[in-house]
């Protein structure tokens, strides 16, 4: 029997048992399906239904993509229906596992895959897919480099641009016929995936320098030229050429880090809810980053500008900032350092006489000598916010605010059910790994989610409605503060940032500051009467819409 393409094959248009009797006539299905003619709510139930049957996480990741790539609007219904149970399995963490079986798994091919070894394929790669230069909102592009905390893994990274757009539908309402998600294979480094005969990226190691610079190049040119209003999200890429391509790009092409910027400004929302707490500045702040990568880099430069911005000169609030990395305290005598760690390195005279073990100045003495307000931990560096870590922090200041951010689960710094009886209730703690309430000394201590994905989506959601031709630094901090806007973190346990529970509510209010502040930075092209509405109707829905034939 053959089994050409129909409404039935493309995820887009299919709606399965949901299709009526007439458009099952008029999209030559008939015959094609069972007699009974569904509700998306029925075909929900059933759907969640056969999701309970699997135990693992990974086992439902592997079911909800096969429904993604079977009736995108189901998926996503059930997958809004369900946000804060199933974000963890179609995102972080599970899509880390996801990961690392991904070429020995393979199933689909939902990406555009952008080889280093053919450049000149980048045009003719995105053409294939027939969209017209107003077609397409957002594309989410990773080279794989740093993928989460579990390092390079080539092109099996495709499903991070996945996991990331099926975020921004999920939360924010992108219409999910309106992105593309791009893998860039420049190779890989990682040795299990160059053995591995199931393996099924270019199988050579990491190409950097020139030729990588061009592929960069022209990917930012093929696609602002081919999808001149879309947002380029760059994700997952290495410490080094994130900030290089950000730094380089950020003025001339609509482009955003989500490592460096989308982490920045969440860690800026549990800092501004911590201050509501401990009643302090910005500019008060001692920061501590522990892993001054990407993330952690990104991070320290957003916190550094609100110092400025709240009173500190630059220098002041440089001297507010410390970074501990592999090789301990970052001072700036140590030969090759690299340059997104410059900017913070200590003078090596000012730290000469502390403590040190095996030449370096460990996170504890660190920690001992300082005395953080903040610390963050994006360091990859499973368990190394240690009872000595905690009690020092808590040695140094009343309430310090902890934030292991790292992912995933096997990656995080601590867990809060160990910060919190540690610090006696006294440590402000967000995760970036979805985690339970902790209860200690009769109060339960409820634990924010310091993950990106609580912010990025409504940040593009502005972007897009607003049009803007850059994401400023206006804008970023626009969506920090909007997400803040939304708890009260004073009462003791509550926490510091909203529940996953309502991040379709929370999206829309940071796309409607994000899109506000675009418009006071100069940089929106689309004006909208009723802002509010505007950001309500660019919001996609999981519903079947009468479909095109019955119109
Ligand atoms: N919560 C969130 O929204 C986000 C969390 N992250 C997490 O942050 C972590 C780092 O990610 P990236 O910055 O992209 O990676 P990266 O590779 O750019 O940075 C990691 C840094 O940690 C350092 N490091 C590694 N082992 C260390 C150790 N034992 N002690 C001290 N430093 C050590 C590395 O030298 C590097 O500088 C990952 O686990 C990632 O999942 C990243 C982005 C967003
Ligand atoms: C959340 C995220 O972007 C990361 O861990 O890399
Ligand atoms: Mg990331």
């Amino acid at each position: 029997m053959s089994l050409r393409p129909t409404a039935l094959t493309d995820p887009l248009r299919n709606r399965g048992t949901a299709f009526t009797l007439a458009e099952r006539a008029e999209l030559g299905l008939t015959g094609r399906l069972p007699a009974a003619v569904e509700t998306l709510d029925e075909q929900a139930s059933r759907s969640y239904a056969q999701l309970q049957r699997y135990s693992t996480d990974l086992e439902k990741y592997v079911f909800l993509d096969s429904l993604h790539d079977r009736n995108e609007v189901l998926f996503y219904k059930v997958v809004a229906e369900h946000l804060a149970e199933l974000l963890p399995v179609v995102y972080d963490p599970t899509v880390g596992e996801a990961i690392k079986l991904w070429s020995r798994d393979y199933r689909h091919s939902r990406a555009v895959y952008l080889s280093i070894d053919r450049p000149e394929d980048v045009r003719a790669s995105f053409q294939t897919l027939g969209l017209g230069p107003d077609d397409v909102d957002l594309l989410v592009v990773s080279d794989a480099q740093e993928i989460l905390g579990i390092g390079d893994w080539g092109v099996n990274g495709t499903d991070i641009s996945i996991g990331k757009l099926a975020v921004y539908t999920a939360a924010a309402g992108i219409d999910p016929n309106r992105v593309i998600a791009v893998n860039l294979d420049v190779g890989t480094d990682n040795e299990i995936l160059l053995n591995d005969p199931a393996y099924l990226g270019n199988r050579h190691a990491r190409v950097s320098g020139q030729r990588y610079d061009d592929l960069i190049r022209t990917y930012l040119e093929v696609a602002t030229e081919l999808f001149p209003n879309a947002l380029l999200h760059f994700e997952d890429f290495g410490p080094s050429n994130a900030r290089r391509i950000l730094e380089e790009y950020r003025d001339t092409y609509r482009i955003f880090n989500d490592d460096m910027q989308g982490t920045g400004a969440i860690v800026m929302s549990c800092v501004i809810s911590g201050l509501k707490i401990t009643g302090q500045t910005f500019a008060e702040q001692r920061l501590l980053v522990y892993g001054a990568g990407t993330a952690g880099t990104g991070m320290a430069d957003q916190i550094h500008a609100a110092m400025i911005r709240s009173g500190a000169t630059p220098d002041e609030a440089k001297a507010r900032v410390w970074l501990v990395d592999v090789d301990g305290l970052v001072t700036d005598d140590m030969p090759d350092l690299p340059n997104y760690q410059q900017a913070y390195a200590r003078p090596a005279a000012e730290v000469a006489d502390w403590p040190r073990t095996g030449g370096k100045i460990d996170l504890v003495t660190a920690i001992r000598q300082v005395a953080p307000t903040v610390l963050i931990g994006t360091s990859t560096d499973h368990n190394a916010f240690t009872r000595d870590v905690v009690e020092a922090m808590c040695a140094g200041v009343e309430r310090p605010i902890i934030l292991p951010l790292s992912n995933p689960t096997e990656r995080i710094e601590a867990m809060p059910a160990d910060v919190i009886p540690q610090s006696k209730g006294q440590a402000l703690v967000a995760t970036g790994i979805p985690v339970p309430p902790v209860e200690y000394d009769g109060v339960r201590y409820v634990i924010g989610q310091a993950n990106n994905a609580l912010l990025y989506p409504g940040l593009g959601l502005g972007t897009i409605v607003s049009g803007a031709r850059h994401v400023t630094d206006g804008m970023l901090l626009a969506a920090a503060e909007a997400v803040a806007g939304q708890v009260d973190p004073t009462p003791l346990g509550a926490s510091l940032l909203p529940d996953v529970e309502n991040l379709r509510a929370s999206s829309a209010t940071v796309a409607l500051a994000v899109a506000k502040a675009a418009a006071a930075d100069g940089v929106a092209t689309r004006t909208h009467d009723d802002l509010v509405q505007a950001v309500q109707d660019a919001m996609w829905q999981p519903v079947y819409t009468p479909h095109p034939a019955q119109a």
